[in-house]
């Protein structure tokens, strides 16, 4: 099984440190989502797994080796960085040929990878006359052409419509089923959440979290009860009469925060309060991953000279 493992990695561009010391592994058979803000050094940690780029210090390993010392490597290692990469000139049947001729991978390969990627019907045109999604697509065909075991997609779901969103999703809990090694980069919160297992998260350029989903999402968001009435002052009443930590938006939408809706529903029923909304509200990963960041802003900021 092919593990990706980056050890105590940095790399620096002139006096820029684009990635800082970094550790962190990813496992066979789960897809991880590789998060964090513009410049964090995603793409640069994923280039330097890729050997596209030469560490400045520590190292980026697949399956313990390098990726210059894997035999074959496109049938190790697939990836997507940039969708624009595949030669505008060239059809999509002749690119996808042209790098299995030059990996040894079987040209059957070819066909059956467009099928799956829903390019078929496209295969004979120019690449350059493709939308974005269709490059996108094509990008990925790429990745998976050697059937490889470890995979690694900078920003899959970019320029996809909502069908190809629920494909890429489909398609990255299969690979994971299959016990491949998932490594993922997305700014789409909500879509993250959805086919990720594992997060690791960056912060310029250092690891701010590498954990389980569900384990990141509980650790920081609280699940809350929405609840709108009314009569917002005798449900206002009611909720401080029974101590319950409670806020009221401007909108008139009540959080109660640290309650459960199956008990505030009966206490409103007993009361006589009336509902017209009451809902258990769960914590979604944009809010923790919005809590992680600010709080690591708020713990790097520097102060600002007078
Ligand atoms: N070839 C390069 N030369 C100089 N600086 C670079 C180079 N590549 C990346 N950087 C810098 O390294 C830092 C990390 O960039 P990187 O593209 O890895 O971040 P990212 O997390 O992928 O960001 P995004 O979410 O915007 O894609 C940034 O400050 C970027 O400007």
């Amino acid at each position: 099984m092919t593990s990706i493992d980056v050890r105590d990695l940095t790399k620096e561009y002139g006096t820029r440190r684009a990635v800082d010391h970094l550790t962190f592994s990813v496992r066979p058979g789960r897809v991880t989502g590789f998060l964090g803000p513009n410049g964090a050094g995603k793409s640069t940690t994923m280039r330097l797994v890729l050997g596209l780029d030469r560490p400045t210090s520590g190292t980026a390993t697949l399956g313990g080796r390098p990726y210059g010392e894997l035999p074959e490597p496109l049938r190790r290692v697939g990836a997507l960085l940039d969708a624009r990469a595949a030669h505008g000139s060239r059809t999509a049947r002749d690119h996808l040929r042209a790098l299995a001729a030059s990996n040894r991978i079987p040209l059957r390969r070819v066909d059956a990878i467009l099928e799956e990627t829903g390019l078929a019907a496209v295969a004979g045109r120019r690449v350059k006359t493709y939308s974005l999604g269709m490059r996108q697509r094509l990008g990925i065909a790429a990745a998976l052409l050697g059937d490889p075991e470890a995979i690694l997609l900078d920003e899959p779901a970019n320029g996809l419509d909502p069908e190809g969103i629920v494909w890429i999703r489909t398609l990255l809990r299969r690979l994971a089923a299959e016990g491949r090694t998932v490594l993922v980069s997305s700014h789409l919160m909500n879509e993250t959440a959805v086919f990720a297992d594992h997060l690791v998260i960056l912060g310029r350029g250092r690891l701010l979290a590498d954990t389980p989903v569900r384990d990141f999402i509980h650790a920081r968001v609280r699940p809350f009860v929405r609840i709108r009435t009314t009569d917002a002052a005798a449900l206002g009443d009611l909720l401080a009469r029974h101590g319950h930590d409670a806020s009221r938006d401007e909108d008139g939408t009540w959080t109660v925060r640290h309650a459960r809706v199956d008990d505030l529903g009966r206490l409103m029923s007993e009361a006589g309060v009336p509902v017209l909304e009451l809902a258990a509200q769960e914590a979604t990963l944009e809010q923790a991953y919005l809590d992680l960041t600010a709080a690591e802003a708020e713990f790097t900021a520097q102060p600002q000279e007078a």
